[in-house]
């Protein structure tokens, strides 16, 4: 499963240095391991972070304007950011700034001077288990079938974005998908091109949702969940009708609905700004709005009361 990984030509590295002497260094360091780019300031790495996530960050310690340290306490709260390793580069180890430096977060610390050697090194050993955890995750977390998440991730995701929002203070937005009339599609056209069904709809899913945290989950058999962190009822009511019109763009027939083409029901659930509540109660809150689009003709998205 892990062969290859010693290959890091397409891991991109992002090195944050307010000197140009020290981003040269670095930098002609580090491209014979992998792609590098290099930004002035914490501000910068956090846009450049945003727009494209690098698979690691090498972080000056001290800055002009936010120091190393900020910038990486504030990746660690950006839910997109969290998981990209940040290694500090720093010319005071002492024990209390090593202490700091795991406190926000980072995976390492590079001392100066740097001695590329070890530099290289360590950016290869931290890249390389950047790259079996994400395989890890992918193999155990995606669904076999369609290639979205699974319920087993769902399950881990759904927890720590609802202390994330709560936590931030922002709103959050769950949906409940389910195929109409599935088990006639099945009878009519037999399990295999049922299974295609799941495929095409699982995709067209995933390409309305375009926020790199917003994600679409297979919960289990023709049902799918779709999380929106961050996002009120405005938005999240006009992705849920998007959603809706993709499933029934697909024009695939269905003899055995009524509506002749395949179609989903969508159930719709919202906290507010500081609302909290567990995963069981925002389910149960999708799923009783999914099943009243269900109870008053399908092909619909209803918003949970
Ligand atoms: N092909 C295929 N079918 C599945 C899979 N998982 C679940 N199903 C089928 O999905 C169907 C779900 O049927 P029901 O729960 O009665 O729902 P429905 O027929 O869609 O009816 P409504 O939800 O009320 O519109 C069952 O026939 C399941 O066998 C799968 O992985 N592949």
């Amino acid at each position: 499963m892990f062969q290859g990984l010693d290959k890091m030509d397409d891991c991109w590295v992002l090195v944050v240095d307010d000197s140009s002497l020290m981003r040269q260094l670095l930098l002609s360091s580090l491209k014979q391991v992998c792609k590098v780019s290099a930004v002035e300031s914490a501000e910068q790495a956090i846009d450049v972070c945003r727009d494209a996530q690098p698979d690691l960050v090498l972080m000056d310690w001290v800055l002009e304007g936010m120091s190393g340290i900020e910038a990486c306490k504030k990746m660690q709260r950006i839910p997109e950011l969290s998981e990209i390793p940040v290694i500090f580069v720093t010319s005071n180890t002492s024990e209390a700034n090593q202490e700091l430096c795991w406190e926000a977060g980072a995976v390492d610390f590079v001392p100066k001077p740097i001695v590329p050697k070890t530099l290289q090194n360590r950016v290869k050993t931290h890249l390389k288990y950047k790259r079996q955890t994400d395989l890890l995750k992918q193999y155990s977390f995606v669904d076999g079938l369609t290639g979205i998440y699974n319920r087993r991730f769902f399950d881990l995701e759904i927890v720590r974005l609802l202390k994330q929002a709560s936590r931030l203070q922002q709103p959050f937005a769950a949906m409940m998908l389910d195929i109409d009339f599935f088990k006639k599609y099945n009878d009519e056209y037999g399990h295999l091109k049922g299974d295609d069904v799941l495929r095409q709809v699982a995709t067209a899913l995933k390409q309305q949702v375009k926020r790199p945290i917003d994600t679409v989950f297979r919960y289990g058999g023709e049902e799918f969940v779709v999380l929106l962190p961050n996002t009120a009822k405005k938005g999240a009511k006009i992705i849920a009708e998007q959603l809706v019109a993709a499933v029934k763009n697909l024009c695939i027939e269905n003899r055995g609905s009524p509506l002749e083409v395949v179609t989903v029901s969508v159930g719709l659930a919202f906290l507010a700004e500081g609302e909290y509540c567990d995963t069981t109660q925002l389910l149960h809150r999708a799923d009783s709005a999914l099943y009243n689009a269900k109870d008053t003709g399908r092909n619909k998205y209803t918003v949970f009361v």
